[in-house]
């Protein structure tokens, strides 16, 4: 019978399988960040071993790093200990660290892809959910807990038991105006926040075929959200691209040899998934989500549900739940929610075609009084990239506020955060409770819905902004 993309990767990795017990797995690259890494590290430490394979592993700061005054010691007592932390035991244990400040630091799951040591076929492992990210190449990555991180430091190995296998098939062209977080929104709309439970999900069909590799990752980010282990995407012509004359891409003729590889990374004709969902491009638009999960989402054009109108008890019970946390009421066009802050950052949104495609919006136009907004970009290769297309003076003279890299306003772990009530709408993937900040209020948005809204003050597309810009010249 044939294989899945994710049974092929799996199975290359196996180094020891034995009948009732989990495999063991081959890790090809670990990433490290801050939050997670200091319990691996103490026991590495108090085990008297070393990192068994620090060219396997990378470590960057980006939860707890400020985006303002970089070059000031870090005011939050909590986030210095940290960094300081992960400084030390990089140092320590011989592991590459790309600290605040240096050209490499960034979202981890930036870094990994423009340095290219993300490549299709690896096992990509990292104490952090949105690993899954990673997957947009090919690769079959994981997020870890804490005592896993510390056996692939110790081994570079990770006991792992079978998963299911679910193929999401994308069918025809996404409309102009529908993006991956539109689409990545609708899948998990419609399977649900514990849908992908168990399951390795496969992104495929025509429309999936034809996304950049941003856009890839925007949507293997977000698989996590529907509950799944990872997200994944065979690699093709456009991933190959984007890979090639990476720093750790291979060189000459490693490289023919990895593509013809890589070619083999497809699902099989025959390869049977345990699971299908099929959706069909034409029918999607631009999605934000109302509520406290990233389920709960609709299209911008309609409004708040009626908690009512939930057969499933326990989806009325959490819409219920949803609409007093967030101050809406069932039937409110979600077009005329008002925001204060628009985040545009984090791991699903915060790289340069993402930059790109607000900063394009916002060209012209001013963001609405009342309303800040942050601009992050996910790594300071982006912002590098950025400023040299002169994307950054767009944003300020706009009146967004252009910022250091980092994890920012995805999560409070930084000064970044909303205030008690505040209502953000946000290119982030958690719309938990308190998730931007105590008591703030989160709307998950594209990029395009971000600067639209930022410049109308209240959710919208930029289809909504057609009378509010001069065209250049006149
Ligand atoms: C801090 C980290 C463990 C966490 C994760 O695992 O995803 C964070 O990145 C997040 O997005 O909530
Ligand atoms: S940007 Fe957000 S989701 Fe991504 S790693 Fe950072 S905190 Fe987690």
């Amino acid at each position: 019978m044939g294989r899945t993309l994710a049974e092929k990767v799996w199975d290359d990795h196996v180094v020891r399988r034995a009948e009732g017990e989990p495999d063991l797995l081959f890790i090809d690259l670990h990433l490290v960040h801050e939050v997670t890494s200091p319990q691996a590290f103490d026991g590495l430490r108090k085990a008297g071993r070393p990192v068994r394979r620090t060219d396997l592993t990378i470590a960057t700061e980006d939860h707890n790093t400020p985006t303002l005054d970089i070059d000031k010691p870090v005011a939050d007592p909590v986030s210095r200990a940290q960094l300081e932390t992960l400084r030390k035991n990089c140092a320590d244990f011989g592991v590459r660290l790309h600290p605040l400040g240096d050209d490499e630091q960034g979202i981890v799951h930036v870094v990994g892809p423009q340095l290219g040591l993300t490549q299709p076929g690896t096992t990509v492992v990292c104490g952090d959910s949105h690993t899954s990210t990673h997957g947009a190449f090919g690769a079959l990555a994981f997020g870890i807990g804490t005592s896993q991180v510390e056996h692939v430091l110790a081994t570079q190995t990770l006991s792992m038991s079978p998963f299911k296998t679910m193929a999401v098939t994308v069918n025809g062209e996404l409309p102009e105006d529908v993006t991956a977080k539109d689409l990545i929104l609708a899948v998990i709309a419609k399977i649900g926040t514990g849908g992908g439970q168990g399951y390795v999900i496969e992104y495929r069909g025509e429309a999936v075929e034809k996304l950049s590799m941003e856009a890839r990752m925007t949507i293997c980010n977000m698989s996590i959200e529907a509950g799944a282990r990872a997200g994944m995407i065979a690699p093709d012509e456009t991933t190959f691209a984007y890979v090639e004359g990476r720093q750790h891409a291979p060189k000459g003729a490693d490289w023919d040899e990895a593509v013809a590889y890589w070619k083999t990374l497809r699902s099989d004709e025959d390869a049977v998934f345990d699971h299908e969902v099929v959706i069909e491009a034409a029918e999607l638009a631009p999605f934000v989500t109302w509520g406290t999960n990233p389920g709960q989402g609709a299209p911008l054009s309609a409004s708040v549900p009626d908690p009512a109108s939930f057969t499933d008890e326990g989806a009325r019970y959490s819409a219920e739940k949803a609409l007093e946390y967030m101050d809406l009421s069932a039937g409110q066009p979600l077009r005329e929610i008002t925001v204060d802050t628009v985040f545009l950052g984090s791991c699903t949104n915060g790289r340069i075609e993402d930059l790109r495609s607000a900063a394009a919006v916002l060209e012209g136009r001013q963001v609405a009084e009342d309303v800040r907004m942050l601009v992050v970009p996910g790594s300071v290769r982006v912002a590098l990239q950025a400023v040299a297309e002169g994307l950054d003076k767009v944003f300020t003279a706009a009146g967004a506020e252009w910022r250091h890299a980092g994890c920012s306003m995805c999560l409070g772990m930084n000064p970044d955060q909303l205030q008690p009530g505040e209502r953000a709408a946000s290119t982030s993937n958690r719309n938990f409770e308190g998730r931007q900040g105590k008591g703030g209020r989160t709307h998950l948005v594209s990029p395009q819905v971000a600067a639209a809204t930022a410049v109308l003050g209240h959710l919208a597309s930029p289809a909504d902004l057609s009378d509010v810009r001069e065209p250049a010249g006149v």
